[in-house]
């Protein structure tokens, strides 16, 4: 089985990573826990560092208190955790918690069996991969460098996540991604579990894949009118 994606020349993948190349269980089960067990030291002890600082101020930004204290911090994370909020400012905290994580080895990032064959064999055809996900640069650096099949860095050309390019279900962080990595839209190929994101995708011009895999928290939704697979092994993609 493959989705019809049409004839049209491929010149970049675009991959999203929870519930696409990875599984959703994965994140929620084990990754979730290990960054909210260290929030408290990281807020305590680490605020002088930048990136802790940044994210701090973004969240009391966001929740409208400009003088919420660590533990009040740590709480509402906590709370976005619960309802799995794509929020920047957690994203970047956990990012920093994560990366240690993989580096000291406690963290090995799963793919689904058939994403890595499929990801060397679209780079050695010359189609240039990308990740945009939630997930923070950082901690998307770190997934594909201690992954389970090992180094993974290499394959990809640029990382994109809600900092760097906005929110997903966003025409216009599509439209950054394109402008960012010079390749015409309609040569860059979307591969997500999501709907919304697949629609603001296809919204910038971009060609779109569904993945939807059984198991996962979207599968019952569907992804509408777009291309759907199972599996990266039924994603033909045509080169030039
Ligand atoms: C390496 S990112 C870890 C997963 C994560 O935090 C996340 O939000 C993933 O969201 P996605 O956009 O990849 O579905
Ligand atoms: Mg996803």
């Amino acid at each position: 089985m493959s989705a019809d994606l049409g004839s049209g020349a491929v010149d970049a993948v675009v991959l999203d990573i929870e519930g696409t190349t990875s599984a959703t269980g994965f994140v929620v089960d084990v990754m979730y826990p290990y960054a909210r067990e260290r929030f408290g030291p990281l807020l305590g002890e680490r605020s002088h560092e930048a990136v802790v600082a940044r994210a701090v101020a973004q969240v009391r930004e966001e929740i409208g208190e400009p003088d919420a204290d660590a533990v009040r911090i740590e709480k509402v994370l906590g709370a976005w955790i619960d309802e799995d909020r794509k929020a920047t400012p957690l994203k970047a905290l956990q990012g920093v918690v994560w990366a240690e994580g993989f580096a000291r080895g406690d963290l090995v990032a799963p793919f689904f069996d058939d994403v890595v064959p499929r990801l060397r064999s679209w780079y050695a055809a010359g189609i240039r991969l990308y990740v945009y996900s939630s997930g923070s640069v950082a901690a998307q650096r770190a997934w594909f460098t201690h992954s389970a099949h090992g180094p993974l860095t290499d394959l990809v050309s640029g990382w994109y996540d809600t900092e760097n390019a906005g929110p997903k279900q966003d025409p216009g962080s599509y439209r950054a991604i394109t402008a960012a990595i010079g390749v015409p839209p309609g040569r860059t190929v979307f591969l997500s579990d999501r709907l919304g994101e697949l629609n603001a995708a296809r919204e910038a011009g971009w060609r779109t894949v569904g993945v939807r895999r059984a198991g996962e928290p979207y599968f019952a939704d569907g992804v509408g009118g777009h291309p759907e697979v199972g599996s990266f092994d039924e994603v033909g993609l045509v080169t030039s």
